[in-house]
């Protein structure tokens, strides 16, 4: 994971080479590619591999899933060699344990209330709407939130314009992002992917 001393950037719903391009030009810690099935951002294993083999070491490939079945995640990540697992369903700390593996990096996501990060095993939580990936904000800015103890990304309608306020509020580690960098559903903008890292690095200042 990044050392460096800004925010943590994920750039998610990656579709294209020019877009992953933006992503890791622009200087995100992470890029990720959705295999949940339904979305406007699904790709395959093959497309996810030929994207990710265009990402330098130093930054996180990751895949996402929501509630589907270990043993399609485990072939996902396998055949498109992301070394990132995100997890939105309803999984139990038993498959985290079954997903483990060298070199892999899993994130948990939830829209619940959580003490820390790790509970489930995980190397990095991700706190999020209840419709991930909908571009709708949640009350992360309110006073009843209370921010879990450890690593963990703050995602759901994030956009350029409220990432630095986002960080103050909460001190999350991170960020994560998906409609929020889109011209339209499903289809990024490269000047909204270099507007949102530049304000997020920029909140650390
Ligand atoms: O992006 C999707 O379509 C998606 C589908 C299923 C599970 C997760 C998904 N994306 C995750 O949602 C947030 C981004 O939300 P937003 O669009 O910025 O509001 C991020 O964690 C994505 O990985």
């Amino acid at each position: 994971m990044s050392e460096s001393s800004g925010p943590f950037v994920k750039i998610c719903g990656l579709k294209t080479a020019h877009d992953v391009d933006v992503a890791v030009e622009a200087g995100a810690d992470a890029v990720g590619f959705v295999f949940a099935p339904g979305s406007p951002r699904t790709v395959g294993a093959g497309l996810a591999r030929e994207l990710a083999g265009r990402v330098p070491a130093g930054v996180l490939t990751v895949g996402v899933f929501r509630g589907q079945p270990v043993a399609e995640v485990r072939r996902f990540a396998e055949e498109s060699g992301v070394r990132g697992v995100q997890l939105h369903g309803e999984e139990g700390p038993e498959y985290y344990e079954e997903l483990r593996a060298p070199g892999r990096t899993l994130l948990r996501a939830t829209a619940e209330h959580v003490e820390r990060c790790g509970e489930y095993g995980e190397d990095l939580l991700l706190l999020d709407a209840p419709d991930p990936g909908s571009g709708k904000p949640w009350n992360w800015g309110s006073a009843e939130f209370t921010a879990p103890r450890g690593h963990w990304l703050l995602a759901g309608g994030l956009t350029p314009e409220n990432v630095g306020e986002a960080l103050r509020t909460t001190g999350a580690w991170g960020v994560d992002v998906s409609s929020g960098v889109e011209r339209e559903r499903g289809v990024k903008s490269p000047e909204l992917i270099r507007a949102f890292v530049r304000a997020a690095h920029a909140s650390a200042h």
